[in-house]
């Protein structure tokens, strides 16, 4: 499969972070409302999060991969339960029913375990990277204020109140984060350390380190998202394409890491409140008349809560947790 190297634009949203006048956040708007209707792929700059916090947290999840699998085993996701937290090895997680080249941590929003819903609760933090714990929590606190001020823009690009989204969806959003390992691929390897999937929510902030590897399928074909200091790799998830009739795009992307180095990634997401229904917005008619989707999935047919729709998706992504967070349910 060829892949050209193609140009996804770089968006500053400092006027989107931080007090600014509304036509510096109305002109940003404009920049993500076109990203979002093109590839749905963007990178952001200008967020406000310190490059320590980047740098303790890539050399935290490196201490941690590099311990032995039985250390990394005894914060397993089979100790998270229901709350769909913890470790996982290489080949533990399947997309599109392929075991992925990957190991990675589960995280979330830290809650109690007395919280009674699926895919939330504790955090599993290793004992031999104690660091990891407050780099962790205070990084999903940053970027979960990220969130809400892309979804700013978002609103605004749509022609909605800038507070549409913190004040319905994303008042109490589901938040996740990982952080994953992909070992380096042999050079003629078939196998992808994620396959072509699209994103369940609203928006994924991706850090990445140098190594690159992520491949996006835009309208031009499928195109490499390289690494840029200082930026996160913003794209919007299946709920948004939803929510717009298809206007912003939940764009399929893969990896595959062919730089012979050991590549690590952070995607967090933030997306709709568990128990929110996620209608199509009234004011957009439908942009595709109807066009498959890569996975022939329709968006539009899917009724229930965004609980619901992740629940789907999560069993599929780790059939044996299925059971355990489906029966108790
Ligand atoms: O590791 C990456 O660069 C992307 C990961 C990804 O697409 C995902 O977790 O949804
Ligand atoms: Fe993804």
């Amino acid at each position: 499969m060829s892949s050209a190297s193609g140009p996804l634009p770089i968006i500053n949203v400092s006027a989107l972070v931080g007090p600014a006048s509304s036509e510096d956040r109305a002109a940003v708007a404009r920049e993500i409302g076109a990203a979002c209707r093109d590839s749905g792929f963007f990178y952001i700059s200008g967020h406000g999060v310190p490059p320590e916090l980047v740098a303790g947290l890539d050399a935290a999840a490196r201490r941690f991969f590099a311990l032995p699998l039985e250390r990394k085993m005894e914060i397993s996701m089979n100790r998270g339960g229901r709350a769909w937290r913890g470790f996982f090895p290489v080949g533990g997680e399947l997309t599109s029913g392929r075991p992925d080249l990957k190991e990675g941590v589960y995280f979330g929003a830290e809650a109690t375990d007395d919280e009674q819903r699926p895919l939330y609760g504790r955090n599993l933090f290793p004992a031999e990277v104690p660091e990891l714990r407050d780099t962790v929590l205070r990084y999903l606190g940053m970027l979960t204020d990220v969130g809400q001020a892309v979804m700013r823009g978002i609103a605004l690009s749509l022609g909605l109140d800038e507070d549409y989204f913190s004040s319905g969806y994303t008042a109490a959003p589901t938040v996740l984060f990982r952080m994953f390992h992909y070992p380096p691929s042999p050079p003629d390897s078939d196998d992808w350390g994620v396959g072509e999937h699209t994103d369940y929510g609203l928006l994924t902030l991706l850090l990445q380190d140098g190594n690159g590897g992520l491949q996006v399928h835009t309208s031009r074909g499928w195109i490499e998202a390289p690494p840029i200091p200082g930026t996160f790799v913003c794209n919007i998830g299946d709920m948004l394409d939803r929510l717009t009739g298809g206007h912003y795009r939940s764009t399929p992307h893969r990896v595959r890491n062919l730089s012979g180095r050991e590549r690590l990634s952070f995607p967090f997401f933030f997306d709709p409140g568990w128990d929110c229904e996620v209608p199509p917005l009234p004011s957009l008619p439908q942009a595709d008349g109807g066009r498959p989707r890569w996975d022939g999935q329709d968006l539009r047919a899917f009724t229930g809560t965004y609980g619901d729709y992740l629940l789907g998706k999560v069993s599929k992504v780790f059939p044996q947790l299925r059971d355990e967070v489906l029966d108790q349910t």
